[in-house]
Order: structure tokens, then C-alpha cells, then sequence
């Protein structure tokens, strides 16, 4: 299994392209389901869960061509991919790849609008949480789908969606996604109450709209869809990663020094960019482009997470692992996973100071960490690792780095070009 050797203590500097957003590019995917037509998408970032949905679409009957990028590791051009799903003859989505990655479940909605039933593994519990889908099956419920879960499998079936008026218990990111790719061939209108207004779903629906579906409020906490008969083919560019890069920024700040990330937007990391500049940071908005020039040593800053736009649990580890080397002591509180601190007992072996109680982590910045074998436990506690490791004196290795592949595209390339000491050992 690979593993991450990082030389720490050098401050970043230099240029990188933030690639298409992994949780846009997923959903995205599914929309396909959706048409007879081709669905071709660009800046599709190059990362294993793209691999594991496209694995996912082929054996359902999906064609899938990749139209590949320059070949220059990490220039952010991102590969176009075109998929056609006239021949969908198979609506199943079976545990082998639906365990690898809970975003596989935003197949159903799309499945059962066009098909007429569909069979998706339930996606189970993960390291962050229970992440039940009971609000996905809800919503379809409403909107008179016949739902059973047997033996581990969602069985849905319907012969046409009715829209119908909806209201999820939590504000669900996927569980919106879903309930609006199924109500875009749903029989009348479906309003979705307590809607996610994460920029992810608002590209989908953007994405969707191209294809012919009515859909307003996107970006809103009520989306309303009125259905129509079918959908057509559509060419869509995915957004920019704002996680990958809040990542970045982050490192930064950790690590010290003057980056610039091109091929992105400021425009939905508000929340995030706030508390960099609390914590010091000098930023620089450009039109497709942010600059960050670090503060000799950051402050502590105190997050709590919450739905877009307030600041979101996919940055809270890697703001944990900036407190880690900050001035002072921030409170984290994580509101949207009952289990999203596995990185502290990580970042403790690289010596931060770190107390948990209940959903809220106290994190006293130390002067300096060092370096240590950690093992990575899911994605963003990996990123956190990553720049635990940046900060650390001496060597960093990190263990059961697959997780950093799901998500970071050409990560090592990238951090070498802003200066960065990082290898991949077997
Ligand atoms: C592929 C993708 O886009 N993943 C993102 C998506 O995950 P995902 O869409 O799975 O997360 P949700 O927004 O659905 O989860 C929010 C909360 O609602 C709960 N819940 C959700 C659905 C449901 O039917 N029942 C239920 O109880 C979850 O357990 C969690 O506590 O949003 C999360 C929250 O911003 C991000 O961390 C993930 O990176
Ligand atoms: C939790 C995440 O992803 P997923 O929902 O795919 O597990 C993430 O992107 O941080």
C-alpha cells in the first residue's frame, strides 16, 4: 500500500491549478442516467472516485469516453468525458463498488426516473459517521416510488414520478441531489424544502437546466422542478474544487509563504477565507485565481461547521492541523458528522496539543510539531496529515494514503511545484 514521505519545516511557494470539484464532478456523472443523448463533461478532475462512478455507469449499460487532458501532471485542464446512456439496460448498483464510495447512491434518483426501478447497495457507515439515506428514500416515497430495503439493497420502482412537495429532516447535500435529478422527469412539480445550497448543487442544477429540465431555486433552501417528458444531451465544465482549494490555502498558512491557486473562485469560500484572514493571512481575490501570503505564525481561529454558506465540515480537519502550529487556543465544534475527529490522535503523534469533548475539539497551537508515522483514516483527516506533515521537523510518513487519492488530484506534483518536500514510498 503507498504511503506519503514528507520532509517538513519549508515554507510553500509558487503557482498551482485547482482541479474540476470531485463532489460537483459525482452527481454530475449520475445526471447522465437522465438521457438518451451524450452528456459531455469537462474539467473532470483525475481521481479514483471519478474511476469508481464511471466503473459504476459502465455496468449499468453507460458508454463512457475519456477524452484525455495535455498530459502535464497538474495543469488543471482536466479531461472531458462523454458519456451515453441510450443503452442503460442494467439499473443496479451492487456493494462491490457502492462500499468503496457513498456517493454511488446518487445513481437512485436518476435510476428510477428513467428506468422505472433501480437496485443500489445500501452505501453503509463510514469513518465519519453512520450517513444513513433514509431522506433519499423519503423524498422518493413522496413522490410515489415504491421503496423497499431487502438484504442490504434499496429496491426502488416506479412507473412515472409524481412531483410532489418535499422536506428533508437535515439540510442533505446528496439526498437534494438525488430528489432533484429524480423530479426533472417527475410527473408535475416537486418543490424541495430545506434544500442544500452548497455551490455543488447549484452546478448540477446549472448542468441540468442545459438539459432541458425547469428548475429554479437552486442555490436557495427551496428548489423548485417542474418535471418535463425527457431530457437532452448537454455540454457542462465542472466547477473548480473549493475544498481542494481551502486545502491549499490552508497548507499555507500552516507552512508559511506566498502561494497563488489558479483556475479557481473565491466566490464559495467565503466562510473560509474569513478565517484565514483572522488567522493572519494576507489574501489576494483575482478574477479566476486567489494569492495567500502567510503571517509569520498564524492565530488560532475558532470554527464551528455548518451547510453551505457557513463553514464547512470538509475544511474542519484541515483547519484543526493549521490551530495545531497557531498562536493560542481555538474551539472547534463539528456539527454535521457524529465522528469527524480520527486525524486528532494523529495529529497528537506529531505533538499537537489536542482535547475532544463530545463534537467539540480544543486545540492549543504549539511553536513547532514533528515528524512521525500517522495513518490517514479518511479523506480530509489525510489532507490534515498532509499539512501536520508540511509544518513537522523532520520526516512524515503517512499511512493508507488511497483515502488522499479519492480526492486529491496529482497531489505530490502539486505540492512539489509550491516547493514541497513530498515522495510516494510502496
Ligand atoms: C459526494 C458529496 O457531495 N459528499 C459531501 C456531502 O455528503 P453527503 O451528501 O453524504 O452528506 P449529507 O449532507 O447528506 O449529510 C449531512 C448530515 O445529514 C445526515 N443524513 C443525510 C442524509 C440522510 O438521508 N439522512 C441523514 O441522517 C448525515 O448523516 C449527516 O449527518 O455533503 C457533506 C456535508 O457537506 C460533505 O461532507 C461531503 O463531502
Ligand atoms: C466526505 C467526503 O466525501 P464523501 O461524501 O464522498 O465521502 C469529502 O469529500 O470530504
Amino acid at each position: 500500500m503507498d504511503k506519503l514521505l514528507i520532509e517538513g519545516g519549508r515554507p510553500l511557494s509558487g503557482e498551482v491549478a485547482i482541479s474540476g470539484a470531485k463532489n460537483a464532478a459525482l452527481p454530475l456523472l449520475c445526471a447522465a442516467l437522465l438521457t438518451k443523448e451524450p452528456l459531455t463533461l469537462t474539467n473532470v478532475p483525475a481521481l479514483n472516485d471519478i474511476d469508481t462512478m464511471l466503473k459504476l455507469l459502465v455496468q449499468m449499460g453507460v458508454k463512457v469516453e475519456k477524452v484525455m487532458r495535455s498530459g502535464i501532471p497538474g495543469d488543471g485542464a482536466g479531461e472531458t468525458v462523454i458519456l451515453d446512456a441510450s443503452g442503460l439496460d442494467n439499473p443496479v448498483a451492487p456493494y462491490e463498488l457502492v462500499k468503496t464510495m457513498r456517493a454511488s447512491v446518487l445513481v437512485l434518483g436518476p435510476l428510477v426516473a428513467r428506468a422505472g426501478e433501480a437496485r443500489v447497495s445500501l452505501p453503509g457507515g463510514c469513518a465519519i459517521g453512520a450517513r444513513p439515506v433514509d431522506q433519499h428514500i423519503k423524498g422518493l416515497t413522496a413522490m410515489g416510488a415504491e421503496v423497499a430495503v431487502e438484504h442490504g439493497y434499496v429496491h426502488a420502482k416506479a412507473a412515472r414520478l409524481k412531483g410532489a412537495r418535499l422536506f428533508t429532516d437535515m439540510v442533505t447535500v446528496t439526498g437534494t441531489e438525488n430528489l432533484m435529478m429524480a423530479a426533472c422527469l417527475a410527473d408535475g412539480e416537486t418543490v424541495i424544502e430545506n434544500a442544500a445550497r452548497e455551490p455543488e448543487v447549484v452546478d448540477l442544477a446549472n448542468c441540468l437546466v442545459a438539459m432541458g429540465a425547469q428548475i429554479s431555486g437552486a442555490g436557495t433552501d427551496v428548489i423548485r422542478i417542474r418535471g418535463v417528458e425527457r431530457l437532452h444531451g448537454a455540454t457542462h465544465r465542472i466547477m473548480p474544487d473549493r475544498i481542494e482549494t481551502g486545502t491549499y490555502l490552508c497548507a499555507a498558512a500552516a507552512a508559511g509563504g506566498q502561494i497563488r491557486l489558479t483556475r479557481t473562485s473565491s466566490a464559495y469560500l467565503d466562510a473560509v477565507i474569513d478565517k484565514l484572514m483572522d488567522a493572519g493571512c494576507d489574501i489576494g481575490i483575482e478574477r479566476e485565481a486567489i494569492t495567500l501570503k502567510a503571517p509569520a505564525r498564524p492565530t488560532a481561529v475558532s470554527i464551528r461547521t455548518s451547510p453551505y454558506p457557513a463553514f464547512p465540515t470538509d475544511m474542519q480537519a484541515q483547519f484543526m492541523a493549521l490551530n495545531a502550529v497557531a498562536e493560542g487556543t481555538a474551539v472547534i465544534r463539528e456539527t454535521i458528522f457524529e465522528n469527524r475527529f480520527m486525524h486528532a490522535v494523529e495529529l497528537i503523534r506529531l505533538g499537537a496539543d489536542i482535547k475532544i469533548d463530545g463534537n467539540t475539539a480544543f486545540v492549543t497551537g504549539k511553536p513547532k510539531l514533528d515528524g512521525a508515522t500517522v495513518m490517514a483514516t479518511d479523506l480530509r483527516a489525510s489532507a490534515s496529515l498532509v499539512i501536520a506533515g508540511l509544518v513537522a521537523q523532520g520526516e512524515t510518513l503517512i499511512e493508507r494514503i488511497y483515502h488522499l487519492d479519492r480526492g486529491y488530484e496529482n497531489l505530490e506534483q502539486k505540492l512539489a511545484a509550491l516547493g514541497a518536500k513530498v515522495r510516494r514510498v510502496k
